[in-house]
């Protein structure tokens, strides 16, 4: 069951409201230079990733989906002085400012309207777009250096806040180039009217947890890769506090491998049925899963004693937390050199809008015949420029409120 206007208890009941981010001006900042550490693998061509993802948002609202942007909600969330204060100070936090430039920012973002700071905070700034005569760090800094980040990874709205039921977990990103994301999300969780008085759980000032690592399983049931982003200890974190506010009895936590082909649980398997997975065939035998439940409660979260089973398959283990007879994973049957293809073009990163109803990049051709085959209609988008970002339609959506799952 879900409570309250906004939440979530699986990934497959009907999706009523999701969070996009349109690609801007921050993805005109890759470059050759630093798309690596900006976590791309190429120059994408902004206008026509706005084509897509447009494209993306109007097969979502085709299927009645209220789409929600986060630059929108953003800006809204900016027109209190008090939040463009947050927003300001927690933007001017690095250490590689110095004092002279950090109070030339302060100055300079705060004259700013909120739309253009919502600009500055998502596109950055760079050390030639200040014009000179502030201090050393300006004069000692390369002109192609960032004083403030830019955030392309913003298009991948899953990672920087997950709802669970009616709690929205503001995240902790593990990789610098994103890690200001987060201060964003968590400003508008606090400060955007619509969601004021949710009560949140984490927080980036906790170990790290993604998004796209947090797959809702069942109403109870949340599994948690571990891998190249998501920490151990965030997912014990995470156990905790969707333990301790009763949003879940079982937490299942998955390792998975440190790369970044599959950087997320969701690059690998994402639900497109009350009971079926889409799963990408080389990981499908090793797949294994911890359960962890609790066995005596305390005042805090902290006290909660936890209890780890020895590690199942993860399709056993799965299907036990979720009270079924079997989690069935759709075969696509595809050699290892195309299941391996099209698993790093996000094949396996499906967005279910209600049960056996999915959208997925076209590209994948093999996959979606075979989800098709099984019964599960695919909804197609064009990705050619978003999926630089490596990413499909479930990195890039963050579901806000979906209809509980129907059982059986
Ligand atoms: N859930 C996901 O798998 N999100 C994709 C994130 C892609 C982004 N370029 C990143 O490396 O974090």
């Amino acid at each position: 069951m879900v409570t309250g206007p906004h939440g979530a208890d699986s990934e497959v009941g009907t999706l009523r409201t999701v969070m996009l981010h349109r690609p801007g001006p921050e993805l005109q900042r890759l470059t050759p230079r630093n798309n690596d550490k900006l976590l791309f693998d190429g120059i994408p061509w902004v206008a026509r990733a706005q084509d897509e993802h447009d494209a993306f948002a109007e097969t979502l609202r085709g299927r009645g989906v209220e789409v929600l942007y986060l630059t929108d909600l953003l800006t809204e969330s900016l027109a209190s002085e008090e939040a463009r204060g947050m927003a300001i100070t927690s933007a001017l936090s690095g250490l590689h400012l110095g004092d002279t430039m950090r109070a030339y920012l302060a100055d300079f973002l705060t004259d700013a309207s909120p739309e253009e700071l919502t600009e500055l905070l998502t596109a950055g700034i760079r050390n030639d777009e200040v014009r000179g005569g502030h201090g050393l760090v300006t004069s000692l800094l390369d002109q192609h250096d960032f004083l403030i980040d830019p955030l392309p990874n913003l298009l991948f709205t899953r990672d920087s806040s997950v709802w669970v039921r009616d709690r929205v977990a503001i995240t902790s990103l593990a990789m610098p180039a994103r890690a200001r994301e987060t201060q964003l999300t968590e400003l508008i969780y606090t400060e955007h009217p619509r969601f004021r008085g949710t009560a949140k759980i984490h927080g980036w000032h906790h170990e790290h947890v993604e998004g796209g690592d947090v797959l809702l399983l069942a109403p109870g049931v949340v599994a948690v890769g571990v891998g190249e982003r998501t920490t151990p200890a965030g997912v014990e974190r995470l156990a905790r506090q969707v333990f301790g506010a009763d949003l879940a009895h079982t937490v299942l936590a998955v390792p998975i491998a440190q790369e970044r082909a599959t950087m997320h649980l969701d690059t690998v398997c994402t639900m497109v049925d009350v009971d079926k997975v889409v799963m990408y065939p080389n990981v499908a035998d090793s797949l294994r899963a911890y359960a962890v439940t609790v066995t005596e409660r305390g005042e805090e979260d902290s006290d909660l004693v936890l209890h780890v089973a020895d590690a199942e398959p993860f399709l056993v283990a799965a299907a036990k937390a979720m009270e079924i007879d079997t989690l069935h994973q759709i075969d696509t049957g595809l050699d290892p050199v195309t299941a391996e293809r099209e698993q790093w073009d996000d094949g396996n990163n499906t967005l279910a809008l209600a049960p056996r109803v999915a959208v997925a990049y076209e590209r994948n051709d093999g996959t979606n015949d075979r989800l098709e085959e099984a019964g599960i209609e695919v909804l197609r988008i064009a990705g050619s420029e978003l999926g630089s970002g490596r990413g499909g339609p479930r990195c890039m959506s963050c579901p806000i409120s979906r209809e509980p799952m129907p059982r059986g």
